[in-house]
Order: C-alpha cells, then sequence, then structure tokens
C-alpha cells in the first residue's frame, strides 16, 4: 500500500525564525519517523529552503519541496530558481502549477508541462497542482476541465515517469480565506475522473482546499484520495502534527 501523502505549502509565509521554530518542533516530535503509512512534505517559501533541510537533516521522514522552479537550468531568467538550484538547497519535490501562480504568474498548461518535465530529468518529484474556477464548476465543467490540466502537463511521459510524479486537485473556489470549505459530495466524481485516468499510475492523488482537522478524515475516506496538501491549518505545526496523526490513523480500504 502506497503511504498517504500528507504535506503543507507555506505560501508567501514564515520568516526564517518561524521556519526553524515550526521545523524544529516537528523533528522532535517525529523523532526520525514517519508516522505509519505516512509521507509528510513540507514545502516553505525559497528563502527558508536551506534553513528547513538542514534542521530535517539527512534521511529525514519528511520530504521538502519548493514552490515552483523554472524550466531550464540556468540562465538569464530573473527572479526564478531552476530545479538544479532546488536541489542544491535540499529539495525533493517541486510544487508546480499551484492555482495562484496560473492566476497571478502566468502559468499555463505547457509551462507546468516543461517544469514536469525539469522536476523528472532532474529526478525531483513533481507536484502538479489542477483545479476549476467555480465559474467551471458551476457550468459543469470541473471533470473534464482538470483533466485537461493533467493530460497537458503529463502529456508524453513514460509509465515508469508517471509512477514519480504527484496529482494534487485543488479546486480554486476551495482553497484560502476567500474559499469555501468543499463538500465530499462535490469531489466523489472529480476524484473518480481523476482515478480512472491517474490511479495507481502516480504515486499519489491528493486533495487541497480549506483542509481542516474537521474535514480531513472524511476528504481521506473520498475514493482514489491518497493525501491531503494542506495551507492555513498546518501553518501551526499543532495543526500539521493533528493531520499527520489522522492520516496514521486512517483505515484504507
Ligand atoms: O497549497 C495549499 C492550498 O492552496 C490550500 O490552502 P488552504 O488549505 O489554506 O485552503
Amino acid at each position: 500500500m502506497k503511504p498517504l501523502w500528507i504535506g503543507t505549502s507555506w505560501k508567501m509565509n514564515k520568516t526564517l525564525a518561524e521556519a526553524r521554530e515550526w521545523t524544529s518542533a516537528l523533528v522532535e516530535k517525529l523523532d526520525g519517523r514517519a508516522p505509519k503509512a505516512v509521507q509528510p512534505f513540507v514545502i516553505p517559501s525559497f528563502t527558508a529552503t536551506s534553513t528547513v533541510a538542514q534542521i530535517l537533516g539527512e534521511d529525514s521522514p519528511v520530504l521538502l519541496g519548493v514552490q515552483n522552479a523554472h524550466w531550464e537550468d540556468a540562465g538569464a531568467w530573473t527572479g526564478e530558481i531552476s530545479v538544479p538550484q532546488a536541489k542544491d538547497a535540499g529539495a525533493q519535490i517541486v510544487e508546480i502549477g499551484h492555482s495562484e501562480r496560473r492566476e497571478h504568474f502566468g502559468e499555463t498548461v505547457e509551462t507546468t508541462r516543461l517544469k514536469v518535465a525539469a522536476s523528472l530529468r532532474h529526478g525531483l518529484t513533481p507536484l502538479l497542482c489542477i483545479g476549476e474556477s467555480a465559474e467551471v464548476k458551476d457550468a459543469g465543467g470541473s471533470s473534464a476541465f482538470i483533466l485537461e490540466q493533467a493530460r497537458g502537463a503529463l502529456e508524453g511521459l513514460t509509465e515508469a515517469q508517471l509512477a514519480d510524479v504527484v496529482i494534487a486537485y485543488e479546486p480554486i473556489w476551495a482553497i484560502g480565506e476567500k474559499g469555501r470549505p468543499a463538500t465530499v459530495e462535490e469531489l466523489v466524481e472529480p476524484f473518480a475522473a481523476l482515478g480512472a485516468e491517474y490511479s495507481g499510475r502516480v504515486k499519489g492523488l491528493l486533495y487541497g482546499g480549506s483542509v481542516s482537522l474537521e474535514n480531513a478524515a472524511d476528504l481521506l475516506g473520498i475514493e482514489h484520495v491518497t493525501g491531503l496538501f494542506v495551507g492555513r491549518t498546518a501553518w501551526k505545526v499543532e495543526g500539521y502534527l493533528e493531520l499527520l496523526r489522522i492520516g496514521a490513523g486512517h483505515e484504507r480500504g
């Protein structure tokens, strides 16, 4: 049975002192072991990547990621970082295509495809985020929309490469302060569509968007869901540890 992936992106939050505090508390509580059948991961801001890597230490049960990386290995791309630089700083995961990057920073299906390929080329796990707007959902187009995003980004991969990819379905309407938590009923169909195409072929099919201590267990119970990608609830380490406990206690069919 593959582990449940339970992780957090800090988005544009946390000073180095805050990053140290969160990570040190996590390391102390985990004491070198991941909770049963759970793969924890954390995705800090770029500035904290190497600090978090040092605190996690070598052979940590917690994987480390970056929130974005360019598809070129180096060059005149002001403001960007490359996958080799992310790897050099200690990252094992590259988050790609979060809706905030698609909306505000011009991320497209084509750039997500290039970034997935670059991550795999350097042996890092692409964490591909997909998700539809409220307008697309209201028009009944959620599953078709997210499948198009996934297929576009993963086009041309071999089965072996696909097996290194993690997909996170994060409906835009469910993310952040302005989002509304999705009900289990609303997520069954999109996950059935994703599961029909990718279940068993990718490393994980995660759900993200207003995950809380109240809804986490129910979300993990949705067919084909094999993990959670969490923002606000995990930014306090106690919240993250509680989510890991919920994951460890989850009975899988
Ligand atoms: O990357 C995480 C997601 O965007 C979810 O954020 P949230 O849990 O604060 O809604």
